[in-house]
């Protein structure tokens, strides 16, 4: 199964314009708010109607602007799953979920909905009305009326957003597991970075109305493509550099123990650090380093060791972020890293430690 988007919607104050590929995959589309995720999900489902462009799900065209095709919602082979489970209130859990399959002969629609009621595990709930029913299981109902018609594509807007984070997990093991077994092409919107990375194998970045970025989730986090990307997913360390391949002095170079086949990037808001990267130098404007990779030293021998003050920490759950300060100071703090409570313990009373920003942790960006 595929899609293929390629679309642009304009509005007064606002201008969409989204083009991918995506097949047999779990598709993630991250994005602040209103950077045109929903809308991007409308105008595949037929909710919206784009400006111009064309949409092709798995060989039929949904949409295209120039032949005047622009197939109507309920007969694109697609279910959709909203944030806020729009289950129809008047309606059993088996109504809500008979819904959509109403044309097809009683045989087929008893067996569909058993099918479907094993799936999401409420078969003994079948005959309640939703509002005798938890968040969750609105939710699970929901996912199993969005499947019932057997879509070619599952749209899936921040489908967790509303419950807590207990249920937003155990709902995530659910989904994984349904869609291991479904065929379709599968998307999924969410501002939950972490919940992108472990339900899909792709992720597109949009910003403002346009895609920043689109690759394997790996590529995305290891090599942010720009620094807008880099922030989006999470990234609290960035800072704008200078760029040498080698000092030009290799005295200089002995002196200060860099070896002339690393890059060396000065970073202009970390206190002016020089830093070893094993990226070859390019267009880039910014150096990155995720929280959990920096790391605390013994000492100073390795590659990008520091001595960084501490200017304060936060305690979470499991791990502290901890603001440190390096290079020249201004007294504001220059990094950000984050370190399980276990760890440290051992530092948790020094103002000052060495860090170490290790090259292969290091990303230049544009
Ligand atoms: N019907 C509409 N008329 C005018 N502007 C709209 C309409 N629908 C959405 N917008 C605007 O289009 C932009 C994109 O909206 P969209 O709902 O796609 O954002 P989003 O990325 O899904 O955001 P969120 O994460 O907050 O749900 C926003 O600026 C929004 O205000």
């Amino acid at each position: 199964m595929s899609l293929s988007v390629d679309i642009e919607r304009k509005l007064p104050d606002f201008l969409l314009r989204t083009k991918f590929d995506t097949e047999n995959e779990n598709f993630g589309i991250l994005g602040a708010s209103g950077s045109g995720k929903s809308m991007t999900l409308r105008c595949i489902a037929g909710l919206d109607k784009p400006t111009k462009g064309r949409i092709v799900l798995h060989e039929r065209v949904l949409f295209d602007s120039e032949q005047g095709i622009n197939i109507p919602a309920k007969d694109r082979k697609i279910g959709y799953l909203f944030q806020n489970y729009a289950l129809f209130p008047h309606m059993t859990v088996k109504e809500n979920i008979e819904f959509g399959i109403r044309q097809l002969s009683s045989y087929e629609r008893e067996k569909r909905i058993k099918d479907k009621l094993e799936m999401i595990q409420l078969g003994n709930l079948s005959k309640r009305y939703p509002y005798e029913l938890s968040g969750g299981q609105q939710q699970r109902v929901a996912l199993a009326r969005a499947m019932v018609t057997e879509p070619v594509a599952l749209l899936l807007d921040e489908p967790f957003s509303a419950l807590d984070n207990f249920l937003r997990r155990h709902m995530e093991r659910e989904l994984i597991e349904v869609l291991e077994s479904y065929s379709g092409v599968t998307l999924f919107v969410t501002h939950n970075l972490e919940e992108a990375y472990r339900v899909c194998e792709r992720l597109m970045i949009m910003d403002n109305g346009q895609v920043i970025a689109d690759d394997h989730k790996g590529v995305i986090f290891r090599k942010p493509p720009t620094h807008t990307v880099a922030k989006l997913t999470g990234c609290k360390n960035i800072s704008a550099i200078e760029l040498q391949q080698q000092l030009e002095n290799k005295e200089q170079n002995i002196e200060q123990n860099i070896e002339a086949n690393y890059t060396v990037a000065v970073a202009m808001n970390w206190g002016n650090i020089q830093l070893k990267i094993q990226q070859l130098p390019g267009s880039y404007k910014y150096i990155g380093i995720r929280a959990f990779h920096i790391k605390v030293a013994d000492d100073l021998s390795g590659d990008n060791c520091f001595e960084a003050g501490v200017i304060k920490t936060e305690e979470g759950p499991h791990h502290m972020t901890v603001y440190l300060q390096i290079g020249y100071g201004t007294g504001k703090h220059h990094l950000q890293m984050e370190i399980y409570k276990e760890k440290w313990k051992r530092w948790q009373n020094k103002k000052s430690l060495y860090i170490q920003l290790k090259p292969e942790h290091l990303f230049l960006t544009k």
